[in-house]
Parts: structure tokens; C-alpha cells; sequence
């Protein structure tokens, strides 16, 4: 759907609502001047009359050095990020105002909030973080409330928007202005609430800085872009600015994972997440959702559930220990701000696996394929322990890793792989700027033995995993779930496991 927002605001006012110390010059100028801001943005080249631009230092550029591009494209007005932490400072390029502010970054989501009238104040917000699941937990809780007949919105890896209506974005988190803008959209188009993902760089980024969340959930850590983060001590700090210094109303955290456990103890009030009914049932003081059993079964999961907020026996349609944490991850956050219990478990057997993840393609008298977005270790080895559940067969695993990412995770995805599966076909996943020979390269330094094969190309990859798996064994095509792209070089092609396994699996491209 088209949307358009119907904001505008003077920018003295928004100045105002910054408590800059304007000096008493600059402010009759702009009094004067009456600017009306109509369009917000952080690119020079969507500058236009009527925006303010936002000059800020990026990971690769500095907005800084585009100013004179926004000021030729008719930028009415530029907030610029201080060189240094002095005061706020205004000058002209004839009657454009060039404002400097300390912590520009730190403050957008804040100012841009003003702009688009504060929706997380209004809406149910939720952030979910943690490096594996956030995609499936926040989809989970907009689907719930979908169920409900409820409008829901979600932000993240597979898209923006309400439930269903999505559409794709560049990051997980978007940026500061961008969830604000989205957020007044969803609120005006009805939504009751929006589950966003909140990634480590959004944390590290400020994106979500002042968004006032209702509940913030904790799923997981375990490596992941360390090519961004350093140290696993930093990735763990990004993430737990969400719990610690950004606004939440309600907590809830996974206690079987270990960081989550130590967490817990620094939020004892959160509500619990676990499997481990027997570990933590005398333990936890405070709201929980645990699994007392669980029977895994070709078509998911039943569940015997106790809570703080009610016990049942309930039926989960997602493959893998994984997703019961998901699961209950989600209802502990929709029940943490108020649905009710019963309701929650009237329809929690519709609930739909997401796209991408764990997603199951049959056909008779052929292998079962799974495609999933598997691309840590963690998750890798999360995903193929689900398999070996329901295995009569070979496991085969067809894996690659992305360029210009972390290259430490590269030998340890190779060793889970060839630990797990029977069969290893490692090929390119999103090589970007790295040569993709340098990158099967690295993951072969993982292998103990050599009973694996390289195959670059995904297609073929994947065609002959299906030509060599018998009809009773099990491939998982991992790393690239919903993902409808393989990058090459900085040339995004058209390409998807999903497609081509349904297409193979249709016979519309040939199986030997
Ligand atoms: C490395 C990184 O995180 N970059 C993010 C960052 O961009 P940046 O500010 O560093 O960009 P930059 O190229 O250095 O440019 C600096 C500034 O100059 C401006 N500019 C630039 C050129 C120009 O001509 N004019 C101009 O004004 C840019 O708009 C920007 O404001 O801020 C942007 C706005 O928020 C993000 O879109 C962008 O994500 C890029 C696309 C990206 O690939 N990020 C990945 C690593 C990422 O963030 N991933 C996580 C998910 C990870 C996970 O869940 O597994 C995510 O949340 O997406
Ligand atoms: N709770 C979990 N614990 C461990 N692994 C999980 C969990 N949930 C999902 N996974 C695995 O991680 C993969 C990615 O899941 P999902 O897309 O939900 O995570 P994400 O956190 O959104 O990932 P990203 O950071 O790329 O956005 C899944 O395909 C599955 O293999
Ligand atoms: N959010 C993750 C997704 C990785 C998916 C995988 N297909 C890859 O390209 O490495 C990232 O950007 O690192
Ligand atoms: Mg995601």
C-alpha cells in the first residue's frame, strides 16, 4: 500500500524540542525564514526542497562530505553530527541553516520521533534480539495477533509492514528515521502493535534509540559478525543495550541459553523462557514460560506448557528445539502485555512455519528437502540436530558463507556440517566483493576429512544434491531461507532455494 505521511513541522519548532541553545541571531533568522520541514532523510542524493538532511559520519562514509550535494538538491535545512562534543552551533549558506549537533546519531531517533509524532507511545512496541530466531519469534507474535483479528506489523529480515503485506528492506533493523516513519505508518493503518527485530548494528547504530518498547525479548548469543563487533564481549554489549539502557516496560529472556541465564540474574523480574522445566521450576520467582515435554513429530511439535499464566497441552507446526523457544518466546511477550492465556492457546495450532526457515518440500519417492536460513554455527547445528529427529536416511547438507562477513565462522559452519550430515556440499552463499574460491577455501579448513564437495554454483549445487539423495533421506539447503538474491560482486542476480526446489520438485527443470 501507498502511504504517504502527512507531517510537517516548522523547523524552529523542531529545534525547540531539542533544547539547543540557539544563540539569539540565529533564532530571528529563523523566525524569519519560517522553514517548514516536509521530508526527512539521511542520503544527499534524496535531498530536496523541503528536507532536512542529516549529515552524519557512516561505517564507510561521512555524511559529512555530502552537505554541498544536499544544499545543491535544495535542502531546506542540515543538522550536522559535531566534529567534537562542543555546543551546538549554527551557520548559513545563504538561507540554508547549517545546525551542528553533539551525538547527532545518538539523538536521531529522538528528533525523527518528534517529526513523525512518537508512534511507539501509542502502539504496542516489541524488540526482539538475539543472533538466531528473531526473524521466526517476530513474525510468531504478528501472526498470534493476526489470528486474533488483530492488525499487526513486523520489521525485519524478510520485510516491512503489516503481517503479510511486507515489504523487502535492505537491513533488519532499519534506520533511525526509517522505523520511525514506519511505526506512524503501521499506526495509522490500524496496527495494534509492531514486533521489530533489533540486530546488534541497530543497537551499535542507535536505530532504536528512542523507541519506547513495551517488551523486549533476549533469544540467544552465539558467533556471529565479529568482522563487525571484534570480540564476542562487544557483540554481547550491543545487545544488551536493549535490556539496559533502552526504554522497555517488560522483559523476557530465553534461561536456557548461558547468556540469557546470566542476564536473568541482573533482571530477576524478567519473564522466563525455558525448555528445562525440571532445571527451573523451583527456581524462578517470576512470570515463566516453560515446556514441561515436548514430542517431536514429523509435522512439529506437541507440548505440554506451564506458566505462570496458565498449563496446556498445546501443538506447534515448526520443526526443531529451536522453534519452541521461538514459540514460547513469543507468547511470553504477548502474554507479558496482556493477551490472555486462553485465547493465545485457542489458536496457537495455526500458527505457520515462516518462510525460509525450516521450510519443508516433499514429493513422493523423493528426498525431503528443507530449506533454512541457517548461516552461524549455532544455527547450523541447531538445524541439522532438528533433522537427525526425524532421519531414516542420509542427512545431507548443502552450505556456503557469505562474503564480506565474518570469516571466523567459516571452519567452524564445515566442522558442524560434516559432524552432523552424511553428506557435505559446500557453495556460494552471497560472495559479495570476495572471491568465492577464497571463501570455500576458508570453510574447508574446517573439515576433518575430505568426504565433501565444493560446487560453486547454487543450482547446480542443489540439483545435484537432489540427483544423488535417495527417497528416504533428508537435504538441508542452508544460509539462504526467504532470500530471493545471490550476490556476486556488488550485482544482486535473481535467484532462490525456494524457487528452484519447488520448481525441481514440479519437474519443471529436470531431474536426472
Ligand atoms: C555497515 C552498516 O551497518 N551500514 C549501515 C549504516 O550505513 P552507514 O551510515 O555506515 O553508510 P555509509 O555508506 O558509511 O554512509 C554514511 C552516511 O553518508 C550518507 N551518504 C552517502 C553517500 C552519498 O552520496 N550521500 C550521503 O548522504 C549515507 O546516507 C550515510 O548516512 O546505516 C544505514 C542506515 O541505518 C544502514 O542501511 C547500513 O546498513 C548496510 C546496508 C548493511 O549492510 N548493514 C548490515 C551489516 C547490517 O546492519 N546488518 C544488520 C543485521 C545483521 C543480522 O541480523 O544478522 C541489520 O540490522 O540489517
Ligand atoms: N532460537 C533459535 N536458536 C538457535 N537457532 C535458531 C533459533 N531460531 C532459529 N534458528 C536458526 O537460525 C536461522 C535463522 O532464523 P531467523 O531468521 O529466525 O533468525 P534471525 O535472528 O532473524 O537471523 P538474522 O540475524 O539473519 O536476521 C533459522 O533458519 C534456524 O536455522
Ligand atoms: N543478516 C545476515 C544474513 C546472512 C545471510 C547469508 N545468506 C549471507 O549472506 O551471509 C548478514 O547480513 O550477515
Ligand atoms: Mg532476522
Amino acid at each position: 500500500m501507498n502511504y504517504s505521511p502527512k507531517t510537517s513541522m516548522k523547523l524552529l519548532a523542531l529545534i525547540d524540542k531539542l533544547e539547543l541553545k540557539l544563540e539569539v541571531q540565529g533564532r530571528e533568522r529563523l523566525l524569519q525564514l519560517n522553514t517548514v520541514i516536509e521530508h526527512l532523510t539521511l542520503d544527499s542524493r534524496d535531498a530536496t526542497h523541503g528536507s532536512l538532511f542529516f549529515a552524519v559520519p557512516g561505517t564507510s562514509l561521512d555524511g559529512r562530505n555530502f552537505i554541498g550535494s544536499a544544499i545543491e538538491q535544495g535542502a531546506s535545512a542540515i543538522f550536522i553530527e559535531s566534529a567534537t562534543d562542543k555546543v551546538f552551533e549554527i551557520t548559513w549558506h545563504n538561507d540554508t541553516p547549517l545546525i551542528e549537533i553533539p551525538n547527532l546519531t545518538k539523538r536521531l531517533s529522538e528528533i525523527v520521533g518528534y517529526f513523525y509524532s512518537n508512534s511507539s507511545l501509542e502502539m504496542k512496541c516489541i524488540g526482539i534480539t538475539g543472533t538466531n530466531g528473531k526473524t521466526t519469534t517476530s513474525q510468531l507474535v504478528a501472526m498470534w495477533v493476526s489470528l486474533l483479528n488483530q492488525k499487526a506489523a513486523v520489521m525485519g529480515t524478510i520485510g516491512n509492514g503489516l503481517f503479510g503485506e511486507l515489504t523487502a528492506s535492505n537491513n533488519t533493523t532499519p534506520s533511525a528515521l526509517d522505523i520511525q516513519f514506519n511505526l506512524s505508518k503501521y499506526n495509522d493503518l490500524g496496527a495494534a502493535l509492531c514486533a521489530m527485530e533489533v540486530s546488534s548494528h541497530g543497537l551499535v547504530q542507535h536505530r532504536v534509540e528512542s523507541i519506547c518498547f513495551d517488551a523486549v525479548a533476549f533469544l540467544n548469543l552465539s558467533r556471529d559478525h565479529l568482522d563487525y563487533h571484534g570480540t564476542m564481549i562487544e557483540y554481547e554489549a550491543a545487545k544488551f543495550r536493549l535490556f539496559n539502557e533502552l526504554s522497555s516496560q517488560h522483559k523476557i529472556i530465553n534461561i536456557d541459553d548461558a547468556i540469557g541465564e546470566r542476564w536473568f540474574k541482573l533482571f530477576p523480574e524478567a519473564t522466563a523462557v525455558s525448555l528445562e522445566f525440571e532445571k527451573f521450576s523451583k527456581t524462578v520467582t517470576s512470570n515463566f514460560v516453560f515446556a514441561k515435554s515436548i514430542h517431536y513429530h514429523q509435522n512439529g511439535a506437541d507440548i505440554e506448557l506451564v506458566s505462570s499464566y496458565g498449563k496446556a497441552r498445546i501443538t506447534s507446526q515448526l520443526l526443531g528445539e529451536f522453534n519452541v523457544t521461538n514459540l514460547l518466546s513469543a507468547m511470553a511477550i504477548l502474554l507479558s502485555i496482556g493477551y490472555e492465556f486462553d485465547k493465545l492457546v485457542s489458536v496457537v495450532h495455526l500458527l505457520k512455519p515462516v518462510a525460509g526457515r525450516m521450510e519443508v518440500f516433499a514429493k513422493p519417492n523423493k528426498a525431503t528437502v528443507v530449506v533454512d536460513y541457517a548461516h552461524t554455527p549455532d544455527a547450523l547445528e541447531k538445524a541439522l540436530l532438528a533433522l537427525t529427529i526425524h532421519q531414516t536416511g542420509k542427512l545431507w547438507c548443502v552450505f556456503g558463507c557469505g562474503g564480506d562477513r565474518d570469516k571466523g565462522k567459516r571452519p567452524l559452519m564445515a566442522a558442524i556440517a560434516e559432524q552432523y550430515a552424511d553428506k557435505v556440499i559446500v557453495t556460494d552463499d552471497n560472495p559479495r566483493t570476495e572471491n568465492n574460491t577464497e571463501i570455500t577455501k576458508d570453510i574447508e579448513q574446517g573439515f576433518l576429512g575430505t568426504h565433501y564437495h565444493v560446487i560453486h554454483d547454487r543450482t547446480d549445487a542443489i540439483i545435484y544434491a537432489l540427483n544423488h539423495a535417495q527417497a528416504n533421506d533428508i537435504v538441508l539447503i542452508a544460509g539462504k531461507g526467504h532470500e530471493d538474491y545471490q550476490i556476486i560482486g556488488h550485482k544482486k542476480l535473481d535467484y532462490s532455494d525456494r524457487v528452484l526446489v519447488s520448481q525441481l520438485y514440479d519437474n519443471k527443470v529436470g531431474l536426472a
